[in-house]
């Protein structure tokens, strides 16, 4: 792999894979290929039907009568798994169902309409493919549009798309609800870990917020390629909306991929690198990827939520002391964000942030 230090926010062009898939071929282009015929992806695979990604309802979490017993599960979802799906989340169905249907449509558009929103050179935000930055690299059979959301000056109105109509107020309102869940979420993860005060989960009011919509289309040789590598994300908490009835997103647990079982109206959360930090590495990053299918297209949108630009990232004071040193430096935001893009990709980012 490419060892050279490079500045990752930016992605060279690449071509289309919905547009490769609508060529209906029968074997995928070599720079897809990930696995052989014979060390399989799907070999990998948890078999253990009982291993489920944990179920957190929110509405036990808010109910003083079984918030404790809520918590403890909560406890274990984030120290085990660093994943789960939630429940009652205060997001509505019609939030969810208005930014289904618009991704949809977007993804849904001829080409040469979708290119309007294209990523411009250096640049990650917009339609394309996030962190290609040579022509050699493997590709993800993936298209997806990235946007910043918050804070509002963050936003590059030019590459939201004005098509579907309503496309942009939808995506407002969509991350608007994305932030107060997370900020919910996020006091329930602190409280789990038994920390009283609410500094962590109110960093996140004024938190950074990207949104990715991903585009999954089916696949002639879906066990030869990936539809996103194998990753844990650099966010303090991710929200996925899966909007496709049938599993795609897979995480590793105890060396085994176990696939998440969408459910209607639930979001999957998962722990990122500024919570691992920030728990001094009680709570890890977990590492998940997407597969593919032969017959069904598949969409997701995932909410990347940082907490604000003031906050340093570092282990909770509370969580530190005699017999408890910290794992983990302490940053500025600037100071973790300038890491992370000017991480080396054959190295764990996590593993550079270690003291
Ligand atoms: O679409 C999925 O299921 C996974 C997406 C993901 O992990 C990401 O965008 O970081
Ligand atoms: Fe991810």
């Amino acid at each position: 792999m490419d060892s050279i230090t490079k500045n990752l926010e930016s992605s060279l062009q690449v071509p289309s894979v919905q547009e490769l898939a609508l060529q209906r071929l029968d074997k995928v282009p070599p720079r897809y290929i990930r696995y052989s015929d014979s060390d399989d992806i799907i070999s990998t695979v948890s078999s253990d039907p009982s291993l489920r990604v944990p179920l957190i309802d929110m509405a036990m979490l808010v109910n003083a009568a079984t918030q404790d017993e809520e918590l403890q599960k909560l406890h274990l979802a984030c120290k085990d798994w660093g994943v789960f799906q939630v429940l009652n989340h205060g997001v509505s169905d019609t939030s969810l169902k208005n930014m289904q249907n618009q991704v949809q449509g977007f993804f849904d558009l001829p080409f040469e309409k979708k290119k309007q929103w294209a990523q411009r050179p250096g640049n990650l935000e917009g339609y394309g493919q996030a962190f290609v930055t040579s022509e050699e690299q493997k590709l993800d059979w993936n298209d997806m549009i990235f946007l910043k959301s918050f804070p509002i000056q963050n936003r590059k109105l030019d590459l939201w798309p004005k098509n579907p109509p309503r496309f942009r107020e939808t995506l407002e309102r969509y991350s608007e609800d994305m932030r107060e869940a997370t900020i919910s979420i996020v006091k329930f993860i602190t409280m789990a870990l038994g920390l009283q005060d609410t500094q962590i989960s109110e960093s996140f009011r004024e938190g950074l917020y990207d949104i990715r919509m991903n585009c999954y289309p089916p696949c002639p040789e879906p066990e030869r390629v990936v539809g996103i590598v194998p990753h844990a994300d650099n966010s303090g908490i991710t929200l996925l909306f899966d909007c496709a009835d049938f599993p795609g997103l897979q995480f590793l647990k105890d060396g085994k991929w176990v696939n998440v079982e969408p459910i209607d109206g639930a979001i999957v959360v998962n722990i990122g690198h500024i919570i691992e930090v920030m728990t001094n590495g009680i709570y890890k990053a977990p590492e998940h990827r997407a597969v593919v299918n032969k017959w069904k297209e598949r969409l997701s949108i995932v909410t990347f939520c940082y907490p604000g630009s003031s906050a340093d990232i570092r282990p909770a004071k509370e969580l530190i002391g005699e017999g408890n040193p910290p794992i983990y430096k302490n940053m500025t935001s600037g100071e973790y964000f300038s890491n992370f893009f000017n991480r080396k990709l054959d190295e764990s980012f996590i593993d550079s942030l270690r003291v």
